[in-house]
Parts: C-alpha cells; structure tokens; sequence
C-alpha cells in the first residue's frame, strides 16, 4: 500500500486528492508516479478501472508552472467523450495549483476553439484529428509541451491513428516527456510504441487476468435470432442499475435501441454517426440515471468511467480480445462489483475460447433465462417495491379501504392485484434485428496477424534506420510514411 504522500506530491495536489477521497495510490498509480516525476518516459499497463488517469495526471500537473499561461501538458485519446472525461479529471486535480485543461475534439466549433486554445490554458486534452487539424493551422502552440500523454495508446496506435500519431508527434521536440497508458498493450504494438519513446520504462501492473478479478464474466451460448429476447428477458430478472450493452454495427445499436424503447426500457444509443450533441445528451442521460440502458458500438468502450455500471452485454462479441477487456470494464471499476455476459452463437464459440486465452480468464456458461423467469423478475421488482412502501410505515390513512377491499377478496388476490399494477409488463411486440456474420477464430486471428506484420512491416522494413529499441523517436519510424494498412475502415470516425 502507498499513500500518496509517499510519492512527494505537491500540497495543492494532495489537496485535490483527498476532495476527490483518493486514500492511497492504486498499483499503477505508486509505480508510474515516481518514474514520470523524475522526467522518464514511460509505458504503463494496468487493468481498466484501475486509476490510470491519474497516474498520468499528476506527474503531467506537477511539472506545469501555473504562472505561465502556455500549453505545458497534451493528452491525446481515442474518443470525444473520453477526452472530456481526461479533460474533467485532470482539471479537478490541477484546480488547487490554478492549472486550467481544456478539451479539443471534432464536431466542436472550430473558432470557438481557436479562442479557448488562445485563452492560456495549460494542458490540452485532444482526439487525433482534431489536434492535427490545428497543428496544420498553427492554431495551437505546441512550443513549450513538456508532457505528452497517449491515453488509450494501443487503440490509437492499432487502428487508422498511427499515422495522425507520429504526425502529431513530430510537432513536439523530441526530448521531451511521453506517456503512453492502456489497460491492453499487444506487443507488436508496444514495439511501436517504444519506438516513439525516449528509452521508456515500462511499468505492467502484475495480474493473472488482463480483466479485473471483481467483474464476473458470464456467456450464453444462443442462435443469433434468440438474442433480442434473451436480452430483454436478462434485463427484466436482473434489473441492471445501469447496463451497457455492445453491439457490432451502427446498423444494430439502432436497431436494439429501437427494440428495447418499443418493449418499454428506458435506453438510448450511441455511435459514431450521431452528432455531438445528440453524443454528449444521450451520455448524460446514461450518467444521471435517466436512461437505464446504453447501447453502444465500441466508441465507447474504451476509458469512459461511469459510476454504477452494473452490467455490460456483448449482445455481440467483439472481434479483439483487447476489445473484450475494454469493453467488460466500463463495469467493476475502482474495486466496485460487475457483471459481463456475452451472447456467443454456436458457431462463434472456438471465438471464446481464443478470447479466453488471450486475456488468461474464463466466462462461466449461463443458460438463457426464458420469459417465465422474466415475468417472474418483472413480479420481484414489483414486490420490491411493494417492500419498501410498507418499510415507510406511512400507510395509516389507506387502512381503511384495505379493510373493506379484504371484506370482499381474500388477502391473496388483493396483493396480486396490486402486484399486477405495479408490474411493467412488458410490450412483448416482436423485434427483428439484421442478421450479422458470425465472428470465425480464423478471421480473428488472421487480423491480430496482420496487426502484427503491418507495424512490423512499416516499422522494420529497413532495419538499418533503427529498429524498435534502438533509440529515440527521431532514429525510429516516426519521420517516416508508410502505407499502414487500415484494418478497419470504420474505425475512425472520433476525433
Ligand atoms: N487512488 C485512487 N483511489 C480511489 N479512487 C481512484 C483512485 N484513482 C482513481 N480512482 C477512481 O477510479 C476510477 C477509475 O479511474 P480511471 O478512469 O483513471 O481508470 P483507468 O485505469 O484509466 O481505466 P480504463 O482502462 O478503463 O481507462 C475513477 O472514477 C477514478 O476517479
Ligand atoms: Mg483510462
């Protein structure tokens, strides 16, 4: 255990922390701190949920000298919605020195973000693109950046952001400080990394699993048309405070989303096709409880930290392992419970097993629950709430009319009547969601292969310039174009 104290941190930061009710550092937290404080660069690996944020954070917010009303700190993730999140964090942990984090990302207005930019904050939290997009403009003085942070640094590396990337890199000198932090961290990947880096330390937090230990992972083996229903039953036994649930496809997340308001569940959906607003409203109807259920493509998979999430659904599994260990932990966050289940058709099963090698964890088999049990759930709940108003003990006035209502029906037809009023029975109107391909272990395998060549390929394919490891940024890859194959031409809609 490491308190904070023990990592010499600044007063107005411990301040902050105990505001924040951080009692001791998480494992990352204790390890990165230090490394980051004495200028290293540095990769560090840790289970989603498990304070990363912050492990970056501080070391970036210690080193900004809050007089100077210049861009000192840049962080780049993946996504809108996390940058705000990095964005909100830091800016909570940086208030006490007076240090101002603005977020940058597309579907904003770009002059009002040519102002902001302009208004002196010290740190930038950006997406790909967008940060590029300025860069190109000049529109954001990258002159005296100390720390660069990649936050999700596999994701944007992996997918079409290599590119943006290194580019984004090179308008940064090349001493200066890199982060990079990810939950997941394929090794091909980290040796592209690395080769953007200064010598970096790396830091992986020792765990048997990759996923956390408190999130119980469950699978329910079901034909692709079974699972609507099996969802919509799930949901009605177990109630979820807030679930998440991952589809494949846009086309699907609107689909379910349509589905499950039709049979009366208060859920929303979010994708990459959805203006930013539409974005930004639908997360925080999500965070503030008024909207139960968030169907999403991986947009929002990775980072998001949203208190109360009790279940995640792969309605659909995800094609990566990696994938799979972020998606499953938007639940069981900062030590808290969660649930994962994953519909896998039968023919997707040889999928799971390679998922579960892959992150060294097992889903235990779940039968589907069947619509009696979900009547049943719908009653339970009910029941419960029948509970709690008796608890309240503030039913003296309705004695009365229960006493006549008992001269007339027995005790048990009265309460299930007002069961059966408090039920949210629900529309059982038919749903048709597209039919999707099955995911094959082959071709799951053969991308992580391709992964793997393509970063090779661009990275190694003159070895005499500096492999992997041999150096600085500058000798590596980094000022070099290459034709890095995209894997996934859908995969870049965030920034
Ligand atoms: N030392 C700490 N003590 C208590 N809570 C903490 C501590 N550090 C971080 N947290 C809280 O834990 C939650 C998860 O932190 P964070 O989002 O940084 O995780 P992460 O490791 O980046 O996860 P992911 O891999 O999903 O991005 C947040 O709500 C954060 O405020
Ligand atoms: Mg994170």
């Amino acid at each position: 255990m490491t308190t904070f104290n023990e990592l010499n941190i600044s007063q107005p930061i411990m301040k902050a922390l105990e505001n924040m009710g951080f009692e001791e550092a998480t494992p990352i937290q204790a390890e990165t701190i230090p490394l980051a404080m004495e200028g290293n660069d540095v990769i560090g690996q840790a289970q989603t949920g498990t304070g990363k944020t912050a492990a970056f954070g501080i070391p970036m917010l210690e080193k900004v000298d809050a007089s100077q009303k210049k861009i000192q700190g840049l962080v780049v993730a993946p996504t809108r919605e996390l940058a705000i999140q990095v964005a909100e964090e830091i800016n909570r942990l940086g208030k006490g020195k007076g240090i101002r984090t603005i977020s940058v990302f597309g579907g904003q207005h770009m002059e009002r973000q040519i102002k902001a930019l302009k208004d002196g904050p010290q740190i930038v939290v950006a997406t790909p693109g967008r940060l590029l997009d300025h860069m190109r403009r000049k529109t954001i003085n990258t002159g005296n950046i100390e720390t660069t942070v990649l936050d999700e640094a596999d994701e944007m590396l992996n997918m079409g952001f290599i590119d943006d990337i290194r580019d984004i890199l090179k308008n940064i000198p090349a001493d200066k400080q890199t982060l990079l932090f990810s939950a997941t961290m394929p090794k091909e990947i980290r040796d592209i990394a690395t080769n953007l880096m200064n010598t970096p330390k790396e830091v992986k937090v020792k765990a048997k699993e990759m996923t956390v230990e408190n999130i119980d992972q469950h699978f329910i083996e079901i034909p692709e048309k079974h699972k609507f229903d099996t969802l919509t039953n799930h949901l009605d036994i177990y109630a979820p405070t807030l679930a998440i649930v991952f589809a494949r496809t846009k086309k699907r997340v609107d689909e379910i989303t349509d589905g499950l308001q039709t049979r009366g569940f208060r859920a929303e959906g979010i994708h990459g096709d959805l203006t930013q607003g539409k974005r930004m409203s639908v997360l925080n109807k999500f965070k503030n409880n008024r909207v139960d259920v968030l169907v999403a493509t991986d947009v929002a998979a990775r980072g998001l930290d949203i208190s109360g999430v009790t279940h995640v659904y792969n309605f659909d599994i995800p094609q990566d392992p990696e994938s799979y260990v972020h998606r499953i932990g938007r639940t069981g966050r900062a030590g808290r419970a969660g649930e994962a289940i994953s519909f896998i058709t039968p023919r997707e099963m040889a999928h799971l097993h390679l998922i579960e090698k892959v992150t060294k964890s097992k889903m235990k088999r779940m039968v589907p629950p069947t619509y009696q049990e979900a009547r049943r759930g719908q009653q339970q709940a009910a029941a419960d709430k029948l509970r709690k108003t008796i608890d309240k003990k503030d039913l003296q006035e309705y004695h009365e009319t229960a006493s006549e209502l008992l001269q007339d029906y027995d005790s048990v037809t009265a309460v299930a009547a007002a069961l059966k009023m408090l039920t949210k029975e629900r529309r059982n109107a038919p749903v048709n969601i597209s039919s999707a391909q099955p995911i094959s272990v082959k071709k799951a395998q053969r991308s992580r292969d391709n992964k793997g060549r393509s970063g090779n390929k661009k990275f190694y394919g003159n070895r005499g310039q500096g492999g992997p490891k041999q150096g600085g940024r500058n000798q590596g890859g980094r000022n070099r174009k290459g034709n890095y194959q995209k894997r996934r031409n859908n995969r870049k809609p965030n920034s």
